[in-house]
C-alpha cells in the first residue's frame, strides 16, 4: 500500500496516542507500560569525549536543524518507505540527557527536504567529484538559500553513501556541513550513547568515519587545509594532489595528512582498550552468570532480542518481562544491551537480551565499533527477530537483519531456529493518499535533457573536470595504500576501496533466500496491547526445549567456537580469562 508522508506522520502520531500520551496512561498500562528509565547515579560519566567526536561543528546543546535530500527511488512505495526512515533518522539526532530526551519526537516538526535526481538511478554511477550532477547541486542550492531565509540550515544531510570527497566539494559550495547517510548515524550513536561502553564504541565508530574522510582541503586563501571548508584535493602517497588542474608538490601537507591520522591511530588505541576493559567486565558478569546456573542445576538461557531499530524490541522486551526498558519513537533508542528476567510457561527462568537495532545500508565496520555489544547476540542460546509488520518495506528490514546476522557470525544453526514475531498488529492502516514531498520537480524528460547537456558541456569544457575526476580516482588509489601502511586493519571502507557504492551497501542476495526460506512469522503481537505474548512465551518455552534435546543427543555443538567464526572480536585475552573461571 502506498504511504505518504503526511500518512507517515499520522502514522507517527497514532503511535504517539498510545505511547506518547500522558505518563498517567503508561504508567496504568502497566504492565506493558513505557516508562522512561531514571538517570542512573552511577553512571560513569566519559567527559571530554563529546567534544573530539562532532563530525561538524554544532551546538551541543541544541538540536540541529537539517535538511533533507532524498535521492528519487522508485517504486514510490520504496521512495516513501525510504524518505520516511529519513525523516525519522534527522528527527532522532538529539542528545540523550541522563537518559531522556528533553524534547517529545512527535512535537517535532518534520524537517524540510527535497525528493532530487538520483545519479545511480540515471547512469548507475554517482559523479566523482560532487555524486549528483550540476543542475542537482544548483537546484538544492536554491531550495537551501530558501530555508535559510527562513531560519538556517546547521548541516545538509544526503540519504545516500558520499565518499570524501563528494562531500567536502558539496560542503565547499553549499558553505555548509554535509552528512551522508553513515555519518548521520554515527552522529544519532554519539548522540545516544548513554553508558561508558556504548560512549568508546560510539566514539570508535565516529573516528573511523573520520578517518575515511581525511581529505586536504584548500581554504579560501589558497592554503592548504584541513578545515570545515574549502575546495577539496585527493593527496597522494607522494604528496601530491591536483584539483581543476592545480597541483602542488607536497612535503608539508603530507606531513599534515599523517600528523591527522597519527592521532587518530593514538586515540583509537586509546579506546581499544577502554572498551577491552569494559568488555573484560561483561564477559566475567556472562561467566558468572553460567557459574550460578550451573550451580543451581539448570541451564540459565539466554535470548537475544534483535530486529531493525524501531521494530518495537525493547517494547517487546519489557512486556515479556514485565519490566520498563526504554521505549522510544527515535531511531537508535537502545544501544547498550540490557538483560532481564523471565519466567517461561514451564517455569523455566531465562534471560531476555535487548539491544542494539539494525539499519540498511550499514557498513559491517560500523557494526563491528559495537562487537562487544553484539556478542550477547551471538552468545545467545535463542533468537528473537522482531519485525514492524507495519513497515511498507517489510521484506528489505527483514533481509538487512539476516545480513547483520550472518554478519556477526550467527550460526547457520541458530538463524534457522529463530523465532520470527510480527510486532505492532494492532496497528491500523490508514485510507490511501497521494505522497506528499517537495520534488524538484523534473520529468523523466527534463531529467534526460539535463544529463545531454551535462555530458556535452563536460566533453567541451573537459579539461579541467576530467583532470580533478580522473586524477581524484588515480589518488585515491594510492591515497589508500598509505591508508592501508598507516593503519591495515581498516574500520570503514571509504571511497578509496574503489568499489561501487551499489556493490558496497546493497544487501546481498544471499541474505534475502535466507529471508525468503523462513515464508512468514512464526507469531503475531501487539507488544503494546499484549496480544500473542502468551503465545510467544510458549513458543519459546518449546524451542529451547528443542534446543536442550538436540545438545543431549549431540547434534548442536556448544557454544566454544567463538574464535572460529567469520567476525571475531579482537580481546583474545578477555574470552580467555573468562572461559578459566
Ligand atoms: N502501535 C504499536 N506501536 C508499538 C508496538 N511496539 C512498539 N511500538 C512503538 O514503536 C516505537 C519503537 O519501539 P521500541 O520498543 O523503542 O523499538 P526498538 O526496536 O527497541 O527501537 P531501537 O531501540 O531504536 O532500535 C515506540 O514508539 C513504541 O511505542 C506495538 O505493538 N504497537
Ligand atoms: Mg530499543
Amino acid at each position: 500500500m502506498l504511504r505518504t508522508l503526511s500518512l507517515a506522520r499520522d502514522r507517527l502520531r497514532s503511535n504517539a496516542q498510545v505511547t506518547s500520551s500522558p505518563s498517567t496512561i503508561r504508567v496504568l498500562s502497566s504492565p506493558f507500560s513505557l516508562k522512561r528509565h531514571a538517570p542512573k547515579a552511577t553512571e560513569e560519566e566519559a567527559p571530554g569525549l563529546k567534544e573530539s567526536v562532532l563530525l561538524y561543528p554544532k551546538d551541543p546543546s541544541s538540536t540541529p536543524k537539517l535538511f533533507l535530500v532524498q535521492p528519487r527511488l522508485t517504486p514510490p512505495k520504496f521512495l516513501q518507505a525510504k524518505l520516511n526512515e529519513a525523516l525519522c533518522l534527522a528527527n532522532s539526532l538529539e542528545e540523550q540527557r541522563y537518559g531522556y530526551f528533553e524534547s517529545d519526537f512527535f512535537d517535532k516538526e518534520l524537517p524540510s527536504h527535497v525528493v532530487v535526481q538520483n545519479p545511480i538511478a540515471r547512469s548507475s554511477k554517482p559523479r566523482v567529484d560532487t555524486y549528483f550532477g550540476r543542475g542537482t547541486v544548483d537546484n538544492i542550492q536554491c531550495h537551501l538559500n530558501a530555508e535559510d531565509s527562513k531560519e538556517e540550515v546547521d548541516a545538509v544531510f544526503i540519504n545516500a553513501i558520499l565518499s570524501a570527497i563528494q562531500q567536502r566539494n558539496l560542503e565547499r559550495i553549499w558553505g555548509k556541513p554535509v552528512l551522508d547517510r553513515v555519518g548521520l548515524i554515527i552522529e544519532i550513536f554519539n548522540a545516544h550513547a548513554h553508558t561508558k561502553e556504548a560512549k568508546l564504541q560510539a566514539e570508535l565508530a565516529a573516528l573511523m568515519y573520520k578517518k575515511s574522510r581525511l581529505v586536504r582541503v584548500r581554504g579560501t586563501d589558497g592554503r592548504q587545509t584541513f578545515g570545515q571548508f574549502g575546495e577539496a584535493e585527493v593527496v597522494s602517497a607522494r604528496g601530491r594532489a591536483a584539483s581543476k588542474g592545480t597541483g602542488f608538490v607536497g612535503g608539508a601537507g603530507e606531513t599534515e595528512l599523517q600528523l591527522q591520522r597519527r592521532r587518530i591511530a593514538d586515540r583509537r588505541l586509546r579506546l581499544l582498550s577502554q572498551i577491552k576493559e569494559a568488555q573484560r567486565t561483561r564477559l566475567l558478569q556472562r561467566a558468572a552468570r553460567k557459574r550460578q546456573s550451573g550451580l543451581e542445576g539448570k541451564s540459565l538461557a539466554t535470548i537475544a532480542v534483535v530486529g531493525y531499530t524501531n521494530a518495537g524490541k525493547s517494547t517487546l522486551t519489557s512486556a515479556l518481562t514485565r519490566t520498563a526498558l526504554y521505549c522510544n519513537e527515535r531511531l537508535f533508542a537502545t544501544l547498550d544491551p540490557t538483560l532481564k528476567n523471565a519466567i517461561l510457561p514451564s517455569g523455566r527462568k531465562v534471560l531476555f537480551s535487548d539491544t542494539v537495532g539494525f539499519i540498511s545500508d550499514l557498513p559491517i565496520q560500523l557494526v563491528e565499533a559495537f562487537q562487544s555489544t553484539l556478542e550477547e547476540v551471538v552468545e545467545a542460546d535463542l533468537l528473537l527477530h522482531v519485525v514492524d509488520s507495519t513497515a511498507p518495506n517489510i521484506e528489505e528490514h527483514r533481509s538487512t537483519v539476516f545480513h547483520v546476522l550472518n554478519q556477526i557470525g550467527v550460526p547457520e544453526e541458530k538463524l534457522k531456529n529463530m523465532i520470527e514475531v510480527w510486532n505492532k498488529i494492532d496497528y491500523e492502516e490508514e485510507e490511501e493518499e497521494d505522497m506528499h514531498y517537495l520534488d524538484d520537480g523534473k520529468g523523466e524528460e527534463e531529467e534526460e535533457e539535463e544529463e545531454e547537456e551535462e555530458e556535452a558541456e563536460l566533453s567541451e569544457d573537459s579539461i579541467a573536470e576530467e583532470t580533478l575526476e580522473a586524477s581524484s580516482e588515480a589518488t585515491v588509489d594510492e591515497d589508500q595504500i598509505q591508508n592501508q601502511e598507516d593503519d591495515s586493519d581498516e574500520w570503514l571502507l571509504s571511497e578509496d576501496e574503489n568499489v561501487s557504492d551499489s556493490e558496497l551497501w546493497k544487501v546481498p542476495e544471499e541474505a534475502k533466500e535466507d529471508a525468503a526460506q523462513k515464508s512468514g512469522p512464526d507469531v503475531r503481537v501487539s507488544a503494546l496491547t499484549g496480544v500473542g505474548l502468551k503465545e510467544l512465551m510458549y513458543l519459546i518455552d518449546e524451542k529451547l526445549s528443542g534446543e536442550d534435546e538436540k545438545r543431549k543427543s549431540g547434534t548442536i555443538v556448544e557454544r566454544n567456537d567463538f574464535q572460529s567464526r567469520k567476525w571475531r572480536p579482537s580481546f583474545k585475552d578477555g574470552e580467555e580469562f573468562a572461559a578459566g573461571q
